[in-house]
């Protein structure tokens, strides 16, 4: 579960991101941000696996209260969240396997857990084929697959991703909604920043807009509300 309360967040230079956000997300729930560019969606975002800290406001991420979190408490609050970008972050010299690998090595599962849990994550992307592969051998859609499995390996029951298909074409956009479906049915929360009207308009789930640092909208299977 996911409490957002009287959450402001102002930056160094004085600019104010988020005004006053309420919001409660239940586990099990998808939900689309959307809104304008600069609106302040991918703070709300980056709040959530403390990448930014509120400036005021209670926060609860996955029951925990993130207001008094102490810096050395924060690995384990990001070990508990699946976090996808636009861009990948692969890292490059790695291949397919190490790098979804790489997540559970630094929590010591034992070497025989690890094989099982990457193999049978890769199986669910549909890239078991490739996991000798390093990122560049990859297509673009590939690549975000590999993500979203180091992203679920440890079996988050949150997973947030801000923009993901922002740097795919139209069809490999949708395979890459077909997987996050799938994660969603298995009972994970998906908290999903996008600028996709058709994707949102297609996939109906919860809508929750924001512009100039506020909720102006928050809908039961809404429309993405803007022209483009
Ligand atoms: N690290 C930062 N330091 C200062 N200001 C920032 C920082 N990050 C974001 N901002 C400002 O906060 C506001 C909200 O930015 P944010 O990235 O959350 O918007 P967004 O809705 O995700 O935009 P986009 O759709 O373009 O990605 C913008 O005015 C932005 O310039």
């Amino acid at each position: 579960m996911i409490l957002m309360k009287d959450i402001y967040k102002t930056y160094d230079n004085g600019v104010t991101a988020l005004n006053g956000i309420n919001v409660e997300i239940d586990q099990g729930e998808f939900v689309y941000v959307v809104g304008p560019s600069g609106a302040g969606k991918s703070t709300f975002i980056k709040l959530m696996y403390r990448e930014v800290k509120p400036s005021k406001g209670k926060l609860i991420i996955n029951n925990k209260d993130l207001t008094d979190l102490k810096e050395k408490e924060v690995p384990l609050l990001r070990r508990q969240i699946g976090v996808i970008f636009q861009d990948f972050k692969l890292l490059s010299r790695l291949t397919v396997y190490e790098n979804i690998a790489f997540a559970l090595e630094v929590i010591n599962e034992s070497p025989r857990n690890i094989r099982k849990r990457v193999m049978d994550v890769l199986e669910l992307v549909g890239l078991k084929n490739k996991a000798r592969f390093i990122p560049s051998e990859l297509s673009g859609g590939e690549q975000q697959r590999v993500s979203i499995a180091r992203a679920i390996v440890n079996h988050p029951k949150l997973v947030i991703a801000d923009e993901p298909t922002g740097n795919l074409d139209p069809d490999t956009s949708w395979e890459i909604m077909k997987v996050f479906e799938e994660i969603n049915a298995r009972g994970t929360t998906i908290v999903m920043a996008t600028h996709s009207k058709e994707i949102v308009n297609t996939i109906k789930r919860r809508v929750i807009a924001i512009e100039d640092g506020r909720i102006v909208r928050d809908q039961h299977r809404g429309d993405y509300g803007y022209e483009i």
